[in-house]
């Protein structure tokens, strides 16, 4: 996500990392370890059936200040949170609140206690109002019945904490995102809370909601309020936290001062210096590691950067000739030559941008569908990415889903390497050798009762057809090469998928499609939730790939990310696309003017 204008240029993060306004706290902050910390842990330990989530992690969040919570998939964030709210009790350690040692048996008793969580996803009932939504399970009661104008009046009062006015007898639904979180945050706020934790908030929010957001815990660590923040937007870390704990293989790796710590020490810290990749240390040695973790100063596009032939090896994975043709572990030989396929292939963007197209993989030709999305005409070419920008709700989801028959279009003409075909349901899609890593992952992604293995092996066994089923041990075989190819952490490929992190999962979802071999593969949010250097390792893999003819369709709402990986950018307004831009044209300035309505 980029970050909003308002706040501190991230190329400056580490020893700028404060605002003049916040000076006051930032001194509050640093000189905390004077005072008692509110929550805190001692060696705090947790097992999962193989896998060590946390091992002897001390912890301490000071009143009043914002302190984040930083590290790799699985590195043990979440459990730590868990184990802090009384989701999971710890197998060993002392857990302190207020220095009184504590042990939740429920969220619900540390929400007693004054620990409030606030979730990814927004944790309240759509249909009922506003109002029932702070006040629901605790409503005000007057002689024994619901006391309705005391709710009313207490909720906009709990709003007006947070600067929000809202109506607040409109039901939930009505409003965006960003305002039901505010609403959450309402809530959690409206009875005695000492901790405010809040786990990714901002990954479903736009660059001026996420400003909202900051305005809002800025104002509530004044009051006073211990705020436990996890993401993995470094930009947003820096622009909000006065503290950062790094958290490395269930370890606590070290507790800083945000000012202390430039950017790149940060991701050297969570990555561990021996493991990060030549291009993310160079990255991170000259400074340019940004919220993605890998971006130049220069906003360079990975697609005109020169992938060097051991890079590329890394990163190649095979492309079989037909569809029905399973990946398989390439040999020595066919690597050294995508390697060079890829050099190549890369360079030649590199020089050629201008070139123009040569080979459609699929083109849509007016294709629309009523209330969703307006005739659009779109084409993807082999070897290219094609980025969607645009905001929520501007199409870009909707698109996806008419190129993967997941909705019906009812105008246009769809055509796959020239010829028309209709896409009628996902299974034609695949046929076609269209993948799709859709953007809800819990919906419409994993099945949480699967194991890994099996998560990975669906959509392959799917276009196989059931009755040819994968034999298990190919079945094995496959999901290991594609954990050990994406670094999914997981203790086995027989463990249920639903007890890996979330990034975990993430990246499992973009094995399914990979492990099918793909022509076009359609990314909707592809890195929500993935860590920073796990972002920049997918990033070159399919980078690759496409140097080895895949299409990709990218859709992000990080407007940066698009640009940077992308070959061209189609912008989306109002469920109708309103401009192609590429080369010079694809600056975040140009996108931005576009989709404001302000740039054609
Ligand atoms: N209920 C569970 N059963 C088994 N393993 C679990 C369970 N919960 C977490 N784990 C494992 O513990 C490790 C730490 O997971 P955790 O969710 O804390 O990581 P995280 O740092 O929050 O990752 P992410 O950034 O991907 O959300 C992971 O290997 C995960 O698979």
């Amino acid at each position: 996500m980029t970050h909003p204008a308002s706040e501190p240029n991230p190329q400056a993060m580490g020893a700028a990392a404060h605002r003049a306004g916040d000076a006051t706290s930032a001194a509050n902050a640093a000189n905390a370890d004077a005072r008692a910390p509110i929550l805190a842990t001692t060696a705090v330990t947790k097992t999962f059936p193989g896998v060590k989530a946390l091992q002897r992690v001390d912890f301490r969040l000071f009143p009043g200040e914002i302190h984040t919570l930083m590290g790799q998939n699985g590195a043990g964030k979440s459990t730590l949170i868990n184990v802090l709210t009384g989701v999971v009790a710890p197998d060993a350690g002392t857990i302190r609140l207020g220095g009184e040692v504590v042990a939740f048996a429920s969220p619900q008793e540390a929400e007693a206690a004054g620990v409030r969580t606030l979730y990814q996803e927004v944790n309240l009932c759509p249909n009922l109002s506003v109002a029932e939504n702070i006040f629901a399970g605790r409503q005000p009661r007057r002689f024994g019945a619901i006391d309705w104008p005391a709710i009313k009046r207490r909720a906009q009062a709990a709003l007006a904490r947070l600067d929000v006015s809202l109506d607040v007898t409109r039901s939930l639904d009505a409003y965006p995102i960003a305002v039901q979180q505010m609403v959450a945050i309402a809530r959690a706020l409206s009875v005695d809370a000492r901790v405010l934790i809040l786990d990714e908030p901002t990954s479903s929010l736009d660059d001026g909601e996420v400003s909202q957001l900051f305005k809002i815990l800025r104002h509530l660590k004044q009051s006073g309020i211990a705020i436990l923040f996890v993401t993995h937007f470094i930009e947003q870390t820096y622009a909000i936290s006065d503290r950062i704990t790094v958290m490395r293989n269930g370890e606590r790796e070290g507790e800083y001062l945000a000012r202390d710590l430039p950017a790149d020490q940060l991701v050297a810290k969570m990555v561990g210096h021996e493991r990060m990749s030549a291009r993310l240390r160079e990255a991170a040695h000259e400074g340019h590691v940004s919220h993605e973790g890998y971006e130049s100063q220069e906003r360079q596009p990975v697609r005109q950067q020169t992938v060097s032939a051991t890079q590329a090896t890394e990163a190649t994975q095979p492309t079989q000739p037909t569809q029905t043709t399973e990946a398989t572990p390439p040999t020595q030989a066919t690597q050294a030559t995508q390697a060079t396929q890829a050099t190549q292939a890369t360079q030649a963007t590199q020089t050629t941008e201008a070139t123009p197209p040569t080979h459609p993989f699929i083109e849509l030709q007016g294709v629309g569908r009523r209330g969703t999305l307006q005739p659009i005409d779109l084409d993807l070419q082999r070897g290219q990415i094609l980025g969607l920008a645009g905001l929520l709700g501007s199409g870009r989801t909707e698109t996806a889903r008419l190129l993967f028959g997941a909705d019906r279009t009812d105008s246009g003409v769809i055509l796959i390497e020239g010829r028309a075909v209709k896409l009628r349901s996902p299974r034609d899609a695949v046929r076609h050798g269209i993948g799709y890593c859709a953007e809800d992952r819990k919906k419409e992604g994993i099945v949480a009762e699967l194991s890994i293995r099996e998560n990975i092996l669906l959509a392959l066994q799917a276009r196989r057809g059931w009755w040819r089923k994968i034999s298990r041990q190919r079945a094995r075989e496959l999901a290991d090469l594609w954990i050990e190819r994406l670094g999914i952490k997981a203790a086995d490929a027989e463990q249920p998928i639903g007890l890996l992190s979330g990034g975990n999962q993430q990246k499992a979802l973009l094995a399914r499609w990979l492990a099918t071999d793909p022509q076009l593969l359609i990314l909707d949010e592809p890195t929500r939730g993935i860590d920073v250097a796990a972002k920049f390792d997918i990033m070159d893999r399919l980078l690759a790939l496409c140097a080895n003819g895949l299409s990709i369709l990218f859709i992000s709402s990080e407007i940066s990310e698009v640009l940077r990986v992308s070959h061209r950018v189609a912008v989306l307004r109002d469920r109708r696309k309103i401009a192609e831009v590429a080369g010079k044209a694809s600056n975040e300035d140009n996108i931005y003017r576009l989709i404001a309505g302000s740039g054609e």
